[in-house]
C-alpha cells in the first residue's frame, strides 16, 4: 500500500510538473486521469509509464527561455540585416554618384517556396517589378539552379542570369559589346564531374 502511494504520489507531481513546464492548463482530461490515480489498484504501477508516454507524446513544450533565445536571435538578425524597404532614404543618399546594381535571388524572393520545384512560377505582377527595375539598374539573378530553368521561369531578356550558385554567368545584350557575354567559372570542371559521375555509375 506504501509503495502504490508513492506511485501515485510520483505520478501526480509528474503532472503538475507536465503541466507547468508546458504551460498549458491542466487538461479536462486531467480529472479522469486523478480518478485514475485514486483506483490505482486497478491501474497500479502503469500509471508512471503512462504519464511519462503522455509526456512523450505531447506538443512541443513551451519553454519561455528557449522562446526568448529565438526571439533574440531574430533581433539580432533584423538589426544586421536591416530592411532596405525601410531604409530608403539612407540608400538613396548612400548611392549618391554611385552605380547601383540589382542582385536577386530566385527561390523564396522572386517566388513564393512550393512543395515542387518545378512548379516554383513568379507572378507576373513580379515580373514586371523585375524588368522596371532592369530598366533602371543593372540586374541580375543569382540562382542555385541551373541558369536556363531559371531563366525559363523569369523569361526577361537583357538580365544578367547566375545559374548553378555563380558557376554560370551568361550577360544578355552587353552594354558596351552588345552581345551575350558568358562567364562560366565551373566549366574547368565539367570533365572531373563527368569522371565523379562515371565513376560513381559503376
Ligand atoms: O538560390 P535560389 O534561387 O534561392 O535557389 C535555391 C534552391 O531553390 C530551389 O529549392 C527551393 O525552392 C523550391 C521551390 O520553392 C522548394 O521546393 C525547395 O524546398 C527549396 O529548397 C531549387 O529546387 C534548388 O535547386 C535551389 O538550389
Amino acid at each position: 500500500m506504501v509503495k502504490q502511494n508513492l506511485v501515485i504520489s510520483d505520478a501526480s507531481i509528474s503532472l503538475e510538473i507536465f503541466a507547468a513546464e508546458s504551460c498549458l492548463e491542466v487538461p479536462a482530461a486531467s480529472s479522469s486521469i486523478m480518478k485514475m490515480l485514486k483506483s490505482e489498484s486497478q491501474h497500479g504501477g502503469k500509471i508512471t509509464t503512462f504519464v511519462a508516454s503522455m509526456r512523450n507524446s505531447s506538443p512541443t513544450r513551451f519553454r519561455p527561455t528557449e522562446v526568448r533565445s529565438e526571439m533574440d536571435e531574430q533581433i539580432s538578425w533584423v538589426t544586421h540585416h536591416p530592411s532596405a524597404l525601410g531604409m530608403f532614404d539612407q540608400i538613396v543618399h548612400a548611392s549618391r554618384g554611385k552605380q547601383i546594381v540589382m542582385f536577386l535571388d530566385y527561390d523564396g524572393t522572386l517566388s513564393p517556396i512550393v512543395q515542387d520545384p518545378d512548379g516554383a512560377f513568379m507572378s507576373d505582377e513580379m515580373r514586371e517589378a523585375v524588368k522596371d527595375t532592369a530598366s533602371y539598374f543593372p540586374t541580375a539573378i543569382v540562382s542555385g539552379r541551373c541558369r536556363d530553368k531559371v531563366y525559363s521561369f523569369v523569361r526577361l531578356a537583357g538580365l544578367i542570369y547566375a545559374g548553378s550558385h555563380g558557376m554560370d554567368i551568361e550577360v544578355g545584350d552587353d552594354k558596351k559589346s552588345g552581345e551575350d557575354v558568358s562567364f562560366q567559372p565551373g566549366s574547368e570542371f565539367l570533365s572531373m564531374i563527368d569522371e565523379v559521375c562515371i565513376h560513381d555509375i559503376d
